[in-house]
């Protein structure tokens, strides 16, 4: 059976996207080769195997940290019902979530009534159920040389891309040249780490572009 090296497990309220407002279950799986300069979850990017414990001492941590619990789905579905989560809608995020094969996790979770929602970096192949959410959040151009794959594009249901500087929007009108995404697709800005000159020109382009805007609103409410 498969298992899953895992950060946190959390019930929070989804911040971010076309979900925004949706209680959820969060799985921040532990992994991350891309390297974004701001990322917002920094301890989840290696995997350290001394930094692996027990389910339950992870669980009982009240801070972010580097450690990890392996876990199968069907341990992390129990997980959910020993905590007592009442939330539906189940966020498959990290770290990078897609270095792991999801389709045993995302099927174990569809079978269950759960809907879920992958948040990826679209640089790696999404292995996952048919109905699962994906939220591409393109990173493109990254210092290792990670690029965003044609897969994660073409069953996208929403990019939500993060933006600080006029070059950001002009690499994701780039991506969106390319022509791999749906047609139907949600495209967000999200300012990265709340700027106010970011959040003014995301809110600018998204009226210029008939975009979404998406800010991380767990941030400015001070919850998980
Ligand atoms: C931490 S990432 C984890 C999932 C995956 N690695 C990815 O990048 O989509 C979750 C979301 O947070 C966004 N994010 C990370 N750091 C951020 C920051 N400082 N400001 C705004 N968004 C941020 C990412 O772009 C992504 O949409
Ligand atoms: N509330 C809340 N919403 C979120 N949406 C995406 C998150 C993430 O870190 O992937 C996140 C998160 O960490 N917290
Ligand atoms: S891809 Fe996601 S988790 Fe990885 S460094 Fe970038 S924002 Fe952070
Ligand atoms: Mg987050």
């Amino acid at each position: 059976m498969a298992d899953y090296k895992v950060n946190e497990v959390f019930e929070s309220i989804q911040g971010e996207g076309a979900f925004t407002g949706v209680p959820s279950i969060f799985v921040r799986l532990q992994g991350c080769p891309v390297g974004c300069s701001w990322c917002d979850t920094k301890h989840t990017w290696t995997v350290d195997p001394e930094k692996q414990k027990s389910v339950e001492a992870v669980m009982a941590e009240q801070q972010e940290s580097e450690h990890w619990f392996l876990l199968t789905p069907a341990q992390l579905i129990s997980l959910f019902a020993n905590k007592g989560y009442k939330a539906k809608h189940v966020i498959l995020t990290g770290g990078e979530p897609c270095m792991y094969d999801l389709m045993p996790l995302t099927n174990a979770l569809i079978e269950q009534g759960y809907s879920v929602q992958i948040e990826t970096s679209g640089t790696f192949e999404v292995k996952a159920h048919a109905e699962t959410w994906v939220t591409v959040s393109p990173k493109v151009n990254m210092q290792g040389g990670y690029e965003v794959l044609q897969q994660p594009l073409r069953i996208a249901k929403e990019i939500k891309h993060p933006v600080a500087m006029q070059k950001h929007i002009d690499e994701l009108d780039q991506l969106l040249a390319r022509g791999h995404h749906q047609s139907g697709v949600l495209v967000y800005l999200q300012p990265i780490s709340q700027q106010k000159r970011a959040t003014q020109l995301a809110v600018d382009t998204c009226i210029a572009r008939n975009w979404r805007l998406s800010l991380q609103t767990h941030k400015f409410i001070g919850i998980e």
